[in-house]
């Protein structure tokens, strides 16, 4: 016992062994317990059919099984060790893992399915070609060329079912393999399962509906609200209840259940297969001839007795069957004796120096009992290990037992690597070398799944160009053909209200010499006969506001001209252009002033010239000479273009990576790749290789249609404008990396993303200079992870500055830093949902 919980006892005949466990989901009031204390026993080359009702917590405890979900307390040991250690071979081939979902790519075909498995699992060619020849006969298979998702949901159900089986592993965990399989179907899939245990050893758990196809399995746990009612041989269920079904049976255990839920009157079956109880005494009187031989892959713990007799007699190491002399690790039929130093990791260490220094080697094989039907390597099954010993040390006992928490500390074999590495067992985060073949793999499905559906690749590699197109066509440009009424009191009725003007250094008609000077392409001059009805066809929104002349203008004009300073008010009244505007719209009202103040610039000048005085002497004396950087009449565009640039960039890598992600994990891909050995690290990997080549394009054709296309300057070095836009590309994968692992759907996600454009968007600096936002809110913005990157982008743009001046090497440094937070916290995020969801 340990803490109460009784430590599962390890046999060399138990494939699986589950004891007391508990998993809750959710947190606070909304925590609801699933699996409440269960036990289970699996023996190895035995089907073991779990039923149960739905809801029950099936698929949880399957999910716990191989590693994708942990305990809140309790013990499970697969092939020998806990799953996710070296021991169990999970994450691996060893397992053969059938979710519930369909956990295939649609647009594979069925040959492609199994060659992206074949290649996880480094398979030989010929083996995954005659694997899949095999199995097509037997689940009745649509031809090798089909694409998955033009396959019907039992078709589709059967490709996911030969995925878990065609790599001949020891354990086999299928969640529901029959649901939508036809009768005849179903029995010749569980005469392969039966064949598979009885003549190859291996060893199957099975959830199903169909609880009378069950009957085929070995063993039959009935379950029922997080617990096991019963764990027997269908025969024994049988015959104990003297019911002709397991329908029958189950029915009346879910009555007793439901009567007395403490007493099930069932009782539970456990395994101790080992008796270490004779060795442990030869061992304990003699030091000299305690032997004992373990099937393959159990682990054994040594007592402190033990170690010290190993210690002081290193030659009694023999007595173990491992002969020193030749240094060669007790191994039978591929068994092996797992050592665990725990207490005196001092001595592992020293031992395992000592051992390493020598060339020792073992040769640890699993699974001896399968068959091939071709030559395949199986990287962590098959391999050898120099100089692996791992002894544990908990007490005085010898015994064949271990517990999940009080190993500290397993050694672990890097098959790629050829390296046997100490790492922690307790939930420490862990970082794996990334395979080649698995990485290679993964590169090759995903550039297959891009460029397979040719018309949505296209989309969204052309989405950021197009996207950048429509902004430099509808943002930043001057509103044009706005309408503005003119009335001109200074027009003689009785001559038609002809406006003529003259050219010369006259005073003559000015209300008319101005007009002349107005853009037409951004005003359109739409004559009224009287200001009343201006104001109200302004009102009515027919025009943007009334250009009014008073009857006497040109001559007042003069007057105010040549009084100055000494004009009377009524002069300075009557020569004035009143506008009266509406000002709903401010860029509008910018636009028509600053054009209707540039047509009185224009004409003055017109007229000085005209009288021989120097053209400029009536303009206002402030004076904008030739800026330092940038442009005089530099446009709102090439304000924005960076931002632009940046955010198109930034949401699209968003929106790519956690779209990824999302549909991997709801379709349980996820799962399977990581239970087939999968690490999240090459996941990772491969996802940045396919979407950084997307992004490369994307990039390069986003400044094609800026730069070339739309003029948009770029004063400093191109270069360096690609690469902070290619970090923010980074930056945007990790955050959808993030945003994936917080949510479990794609709308969820969709809406995390949304609620985060906005405030980026309007915080950013890219639509308003930062700093016309509160000094408080300032802070907070250069905080984002785009700001500083937006205005480096605009230094390099706008000023042609570098990597070596703050503005621009702060945008580098702020957003690498924000791709490693939201990569850690993708990763935290991950690790807490694996134990509370
Ligand atoms: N991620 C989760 N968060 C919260 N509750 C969950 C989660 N996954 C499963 N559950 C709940 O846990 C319970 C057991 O679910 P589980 O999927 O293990 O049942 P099951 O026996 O496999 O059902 P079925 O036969 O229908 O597949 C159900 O009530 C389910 O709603």
């Amino acid at each position: 016992m340990k803490n109460g919980v009784e430590v599962p006892t390890v046999s060399s005949s138990q494939g699986v062994v589950v004891r007391n466990a508990i998993k809750s989901y959710g947190v606070g009031s909304r925590r609801s317990t699933v699996l409440e204390g269960l036990d289970m026993n699996v023996k190895r080359g035995t089907i073991y059919g779990l039923l149960g009702a739905s809801g029950c917590g099936k698929t949880t405890l399957l999910s716990c099984i191989v590693g994708r979900r942990s305990f809140d307390s309790g013990e499970v040991l697969v092939l020998g060790g806990p799953p996710g250690t070296p021991e169990s071979g999970i994450p691996g081939p060893r397992v053969g893992y059938m979710p519930q979902e369909l956990a295939l790519y649609g647009e594979f075909s069925i040959k492609e399915t199994l060659q992206y498995f074949g290649r996880i699992y480094k398979l030989q060619a010929d083996f995954v070609d005659a694997q899949l020849e095999f199995l097509s006969k037997l689940l009745d298979l649509p031809p090798g060329h089909r694409y998955v998702k033009t396959l019907s949901g039992g078709q589709q159900r059967r490709v996911s079912f030969a995925v878990a089986l065609f790599h001949e592993p020891e354990l086999l965990i299928l969640d529901e393999p029959t649901v939508g399989v036809d009768p005849l179907l179903r029995h010749s899939i569980w005469n392969h399962l039966v064949r598979q245990s009885e003549d190859h050893g291996r060893t199957v758990i099975i959830t199903t509906h169909y609880i009378e196809e069950a009957r085929q399995a070995d063993t039959i746990g009935m379950m029922r609200s997080g617990r096991l009612l019963a764990e027997e041989s269908p025969e024994n269920l049988l015959k104990n209840y003297r019911l002709p079904t397991l329908e029958d049976v189950f029915l009346k255990l879910c009555m007793k259940d439901g009567g007395n839920k403490d007493d099930g009157g069932v009782t539970l079956t456990t395994s101790k297969e080992i008796d270490f109880e004779a060795s442990r005494k030869r061992h304990r009187g003699g030091h000299d001839n305690m032997a004992f031989n373990v099937s393959q892959f159990d682990i054994v713990q040594l007592g402190v007795e033990s170690l010290d007799n190993i210690k002081s007699h290193p030659g009694s190491l023999a007595n173990y069957n491992v002969p020193s002399s030749k240094s060669t690790l007790p191994i039978e039929e591929g068994g092996v004796v797992c050592l665990n130093f725990n207490r005196y990791g001092d001595n592992v260490r020293e031992y395992n120096n000592k051992r390493a220094n020598q060339p020792q080697q073992m040769n640890v094989s699993a699974n001896q009992n399968s068959s091939h039907r071709g030559k395949r390597e199986r990287p962590a099954t098959s391999f050898q290990m120099k100089g692996l010993f791992n002894v544990q040390l908990t007490g005085n006992n010898v015994n064949a037992s271990r517990t999940a928490n009080n190993i500290h500390t397993v050694n672990n074999y890097d098959g790629d690597a050829g390296q046997i590495t100490t790492q922690s067992r307790s939930r420490t985060f862990k970082m794996a070398i990334p395979s080649t073949h698995r990485s290679a793999a993964l590169i090759h499905k995903n550039f297959m799944q891009t460029f397979r559906n040719i018309g949505m690749f296209l989309f969204v590699f052309l989405l950021p160009a197009l996207q950048a197109t429509i902004f430099c066509l509808a943002i930043g440009r001057d509103p044009t053909f706005l309408k503005m009424a003119i009335v001109n009191d200074e027009l003689d009725p009785s001559e038609g209200r002809v406006c003529n003007y003259t050219t010369d250094c006259s005073y003559f008609m000015y209300s008319c010499r101005y007009l002349r000077f107005i853009d037409n392409d951004t005003i359109i001059q739409i004559p009224y006969q009287n200001l009343p009805d201006a104001i109200e066809a302004t009102k009515r929104g027919e025009v943007w506001g009334v250009v009014h002349f008073g009857r006497n203008f040109t001559d007042e004009l003069m007057i105010r001209q040549a009084d100055g300073s000494a004009a009377s008010n009524e002069t300075i009244i009557a020569s004035q252009i009143g506008v009266t505007m509406d000002f709903s719209n401010q860029q509008i009202s910018i636009i028509l002033q600053r054009r209707l103040n540039e047509a009185f610039e224009d004409f003055t000048n017109d007229i000085l010239k005209a009288c021989a005085y120097e053209p400029t002497a009536g303009n206002i004396p402030v004076t904008f000479l030739d800026p330092v950087y940038g442009k005089k009449d530099s446009t709102y565009t090439e304000f924005m273009a960076p931002g632009m640039i940046l955010t198109i960039v930034y949401f699209i890598a968003v929106a790519l990576t956690a779209g990824v992600f999302i549909s991997e994990r709801k379709e349980g891909l996820l799962d399977r790749s990581l239970v087939a050995g999968v690490q999240m690290t090459e996941i990772l990997l491969a996802h940045l290789v396919n979407q950084f080549t997307v992004l490369l394009g994307q990039t390069a054709l986003v400044f094609l249609c800026m730069l070339a296309v739309f003029n948009i300057p770029c004063q400093g070095n191109l270069v360096l404008a690609v690469f902070i836009t290619l970090l923010q590309g980074l930056c945007g994968m990790s955050f959808g990396l993030l945003v994936s692992s917080l949510c479990d759907s794609e709308i969820s996600a969709i809406h995390l993303s949304l609620g985060s454009f906005y405030p980026t968007l309007l915080l950013s600096g890219i639509i308003w200079p930062i700093e016309g936002m509160s000094p408080y809110l300032r802070h907070f913005s250069y905080a984002l992870p785009q700001t500083y990157a937006i205005e480096a982008l605009r230094s390099v743009f706008a000023r042609g500055w570098g990597a070596e001046l703050p503005d621009v090497y702060y945008g580098i440094l702020i957003s690498t830093g924000w791709i490693f937070v939201m990569l850690a916290l993708s990763l935290a995020v991950v690790r807490i949902r694996k134990h509370t969801g």
